[in-house]
C-alpha cells in the first residue's frame, strides 16, 4: 500500500546557555570513557545521518556521547536537539549517501512524478512573540526553499518485511531535489511508533527552561510533524474489549434508567422506575421528527455562510477545510423555533415523547455507528485513528476507527459534534421550559429553569460561535469516529445534558435573589476560566507567534510544538476542565439538594474528564517525551489547584 503522504522535518530547540556547555562538557567526558571501548563505531565528534525516532526520517547529527550501559549514542541535530538513538539508527553519512544513490537509480521517473509533494502539504514555520521558542507549522506555501531538510516519503505496508534478525529493512530513493531524500522505510518502527518511542530515549539533554528564543532561519523553514500511519494500540482504553462491551450496552440502558427516573415523584436508587413496554419505544413522528431535525442542521451546515477554517495538520501533514458556521446555524434554528412557538406549535411533546425521541436518536446513531464501521474497513492505515484498529471489532465499533469521515467535504465528525445534539440540547430545554409553565400553570418559567436554560444556552452558543477552537480538541485531532462519539453526540447530550431542565419540570425549586446572584457569579467565573483558557491554547496552537500570547512563556518540545507554561495552561494542566466543572457546579445548583439526579452531570463530568485527562496525559507524554515531564514539573496540579 502507498503513502500518499510526503513528510518534511526540522528541529529547532537551540540550546543555549551555560548548562548547556556543562552538559556538553559532561557527554564529551564520559565519551571519553565510552571511547576506550573497541565496540563503539561512531566517534565523539562524528557527523553522522540519525533517524528520527518513529519515522523514517534521517538528519545529519553530532555524535557527542556513547553510553556503554544503555548502548545508546546520545547525538546533537543542528538545531540544538539532543536525543539518545541505538547504533542501528545512525548512519555513516557516505554510505547513507551510497545508498540513496543506489535508490535513487533504482526507482523510475514516473514514480517518482507520482510521490511529489502536494504544496499544500508544505508547511513553513512561524517566528515565536512568545517569551519561548515555539516551532509549529502555520502557513501554506508554494516553494519549498529549505536546503537542510531532508524529505522522506512514508509508504506503509501491510506486511513487514524484516531480516532475520526481526529488523526492518531500509530503503532510500533521492527525489528530484539533491538535499531531499525520498525513503520506502517499511519498518517496524513508522508502523508501531509507540514501541518506538518506547524503544528510544527521546528526550531531550538539559533543561528546556534554559532554551531561549531563536530567531528562525531560512533553513529552518519547513517541518511536518514525523508521523506515521496507524498502528495497532498497545494499550486500549475504556477498559480494553471487555470494557467496550460493557459500555455499548451499558451507556443506551442508563440513559434509558435516567430518562424513567426523572418522571418519578421521587427519584432515587433505591426506587427503581417500572419498565415500559418494549413497543412503546417506537413512536413513527418522533423518528420522524428527529431525522427532520438532523436533516435541518445538514442544510445549514453545509449552506456556504461562514468561515472555511483549517484544522490541525493530520499525521499525513495535510490539513483539512471545515465549514465554521456553527454561530449562523445556532442563529437561524433559534429562528425557526421562534416562529414555531408563535405559530402555535407544541414544544411540550418534546416532554410527552421524550422516550420516543431518545430512542430514535439512538437507531440513528447505531446505524450511522454501523455505517461508520463499514466504511472504515476499506481505508489505508493514515486514515484511521491511532487507537482505534485494534483488531477487535466490537472495540473498535465503539472506538471509532476513522479519524475523519467525510462524505465529500461534509465532516461527518465534526457536524454531529456541533449541531443537531447541540442545538438540540438547548430545543429540549426550552420545550421543558414550556412544559413547566403548561404544567405548573406559571406565566413564565421559575428562576430555576430560567438560569438552567440561559446557562446551558450561553454554554452552547459560545461553543458555535468559537467553533474554530473544537478543531484543536482531543476528538478532533485524535479520536475516531465510531459508537462513542455518535451515541455520544446524538444521544448521550442532548437526552442527558437536558436532565436538569426536565427534573425541574416536575421538581420545582425555589430560589431567593442571593441564590440566584451567588449561582451566576460561579456560573460567570466557571465560564471565564473555561473560555480564556480555551482561548488561549486554541489560539496559541494555530498561531504561536500570536501577538495577544506574547506575554505567555512556552517551552519548547522535541516534536516542533511547543508548550504553554504560563497564563491559565501555567495554573493547572487542564484549565478548561475547571472552567467547565465550575460551570457544571452552576447548572445543578438551581435544582437544589433534594435529589441525586440533577447531580448526575456534574458526578458524570467529574468521571469524564478525569478519565479524559489521564487519556490526554498519556498521549502527550509519548509525544512530547520529557518536555511533558518537565511541564509537569512545572504545573503539578492536574485539574484543580492544590487539589488534584
Ligand atoms: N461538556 C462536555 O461534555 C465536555 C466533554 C469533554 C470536554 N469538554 C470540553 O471540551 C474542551 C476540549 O477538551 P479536550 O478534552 O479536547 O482537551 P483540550 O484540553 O482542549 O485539549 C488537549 C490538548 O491540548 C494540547 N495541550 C495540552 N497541554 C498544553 C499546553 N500546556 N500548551 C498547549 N497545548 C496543550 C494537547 O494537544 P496538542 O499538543 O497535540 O495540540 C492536548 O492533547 C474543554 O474545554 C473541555 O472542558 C466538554
Ligand atoms: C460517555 C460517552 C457517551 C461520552 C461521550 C462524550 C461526548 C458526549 C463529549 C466528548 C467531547 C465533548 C465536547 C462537547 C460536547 C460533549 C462531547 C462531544 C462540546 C462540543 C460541548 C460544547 C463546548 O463548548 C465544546 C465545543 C468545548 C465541547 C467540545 C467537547
Amino acid at each position: 500500500m502507498r503513502a500518499r503522504d510526503n513528510l518534511k522535518c526540522t528541529r529547532k530547540q537551540p540550546i543555549r546557555g551555560l548548562r548547556a556547555q556543562r552538559a556538553r562538557a559532561s557527554a564529551t567526558s564520559s565519551f571519553i570513557t565510552s571511547m576506550r571501548m573497541p565496540t563503539v563505531k561512531f566517534q565523539h565528534g562524528d557527523t553522522v545521518m540519525g533517524r528520527w525516532p518513529g519515522s523514517s526520517l534521517y538528519y545529519e547529527v553530532k555524535v557527542l556521547n556513547f553510553d556503554s550501559k544503555s548502548q545508546l549514542y546520545t547525538v546533537i541535530y543542528k538545531d540544538g536537539t539532543e536525543l539518545e538513538l541505538k547504533e542501528q539508527d545512525i548512519m555513516n553519512a557516505v554510505s547513507f549517501q551510497g545508498r540513496l544513490r543506489s535508490r535513487s537509480r533504482s526507482r523510475s521517473p514516473g514514480r517518482r512524478r507520482s510521490r511529489s509533494r502536494s504544496p499544500a502539504r508544505t508547511t513553513r514555520r512561524s517566528s515565536s512573540r512568545t517569551s519561548t521558542v515555539t516551532t509549529e507549522s502555520a502557513t501554506t506555501r508554494r516553494e519549498p526553499r529549505i536546503k537542510e531538510v531532508l524529505e522522506v516519503r512514508l509508504t506503509p505496508m501491510k506486511t513487514i518485511p524484516t531480516d532475520n534478525n526481526n529488523k526492518p529493512e531500509h530503503r532510500e530513493e533521492t527525489s528530484a531535489a539533491a538535499n531531499k531524500v525520498s525513503q520506502t522505510p517499511v519498518s517496524k518502527s513508522e508502523v508501531e511508533p509507540e514501541k518506538v518511542q518506547n524503544r528510544y530515549n527521546l528526550r531531550r539533554r538539559k533543561d528546556d527552561s534554559d532554551v531561549k528564543p531563536a530567531e528562525p532561519k531560512e533553513a529552518e523553514v519547513e517541518e511536518a510533524p514525523p508521523v506515521a500511519p496507524a498502528p495497532a494500540p498497545t494499550t486500549l482504553d475504556f477498559g480494553g474489549k471487555i470494557g467496550a462491551y460493557f459500555w455499548l450496552l451499558f451507556l443506551p440502558a442508563w440513559v434509558l434508567y435516567v430518562l424513567l427516573q426523572v418522571n418519578q415523584a421521587d427519584p432515587s436508587l433505591t426506587n427503581p422506575p417500572a419498565l415500559p413496554a418494549l413497543d412503546s419505544f417506537w413512536d413513527a413522528q418522533a423518528f420522524g421528527i428527529v431525522v427532520l431535525w438532523m436533516w435541518f442542521q445538514a442544510v445549514l451546515y453545509i449552506l456556504p455562510v461562514g468561515k472555511l477554517s483549517e484544522g490541525m495538520p493530520l499525521r499525513s501533514g495535510e490539513r483539512l477545510k471545515y465549514r465554521t458556521n456553527g454561530f449562523f446555524a445556532v442563529t437561524v434554528s433559534a429562528a425557526a423555533v421562534a416562529a414555531g412557538v408563535h405559530q402555535g406549535v407544541d414544544f411540550t411533546y418534546i416532554h410527552s415523547h421524550f422516550l420516543q425521541l431518545a430512542a430514535a436518536a439512538l437507531l440513528i446513531s447505531l446505524l450511522l455507528s454501523l455505517y461508520l464501521f463499514v466504511r472504515s474497513c476499506s481505508l489505508s492505515p493514515e486514515q484511521l485513528a491511532l487507537g482505534g484498529n485494534s483488531g477487535n471489532i466490537l472495540y473498535d465499533f465503539f472506538k471509532g476507527r476513522e479519524l475523519n469521515p467525510r462524505i465529500k467535504s461534509f465532516d461527518l465528525k465534526f457536524f454531529c459534534e456541533m449541531r443537531p445534539g447541540l442545538i438540540g440540547w438547548c430545543v429540549i430545554n426550552l420545550g421543558m421550559a414550556l412544559t413547566e409553565m403548561k404544567l405548573q400553570r406559571l406565566q413564565a418559567p421559575s428562576p430555576a429553569m430560567l438560569l438552567v436554560n440561559a446557562f446551558q444556552l450561553l454554554y452552547v452558543v459560545d461553543g458555535l460561535w468559537n467553533e474554530e477552537a473544537i478543531l484543536t480538541t482531543m476528538d478532533l485531532m485524535h479520536d475516531g469516529f465510531g459508537f462513542m462519539l455518535a451515541f455520544g453526540d446524538l444521544v448521550w447530550v442532548p437526552f442527558t445534558y437536558s436532565l436538569q431542565a426536565y427534573y425541574l419540570v416536575v421538581h420545582p425549586n425555589a430560589l431567593s435573589p442571593v441564590a440566584v446572584a451567588l449561582i451566576v457569579t460561579v456560573k460567570l467565573l466557571g465560564f471565564y476560566i473555561f473560555r480564556k483558557s480555551n482561548f488561549e491554547k486554541n489560539a496559541f496552537r494555530r498561531n504561536p507567534a500570536d501577538p495577544r500570547l506574547s506575554h505567555l512563556k512556552s517551552i519548547p518540545t522535541a516534536t516542533g510544538k511547543s508548550l504553554l507554561v504560563s497564563g491559565w495552561w501555567g495554573v493547572v494542566r487542564h484549565p478548561n476542565y475547571l472552567g467547565d466543572l465550575i460551570m457544571a457546579l452552576a447548572w445543578s445548583l438551581p435544582c437544589g439538594f433534594s435529589h441525586l439526579l440533577p447531580w448526575y452531570y456534574m458526578i458524570y463530568f467529574i468521571i469524564l474528564l478525569v478519565h479524559r485527562d489521564s487519556r490526554d496525559m498519556s498521549e502527550c507524554r509519548r509525544k512530547y517525551g520529557s518536555a511533558w515531564d518537565q511541564y509537569c514539573r512545572t504545573v503539578p496540579y492536574r485539574i484543580i489547584p492544590r487539589v488534584y
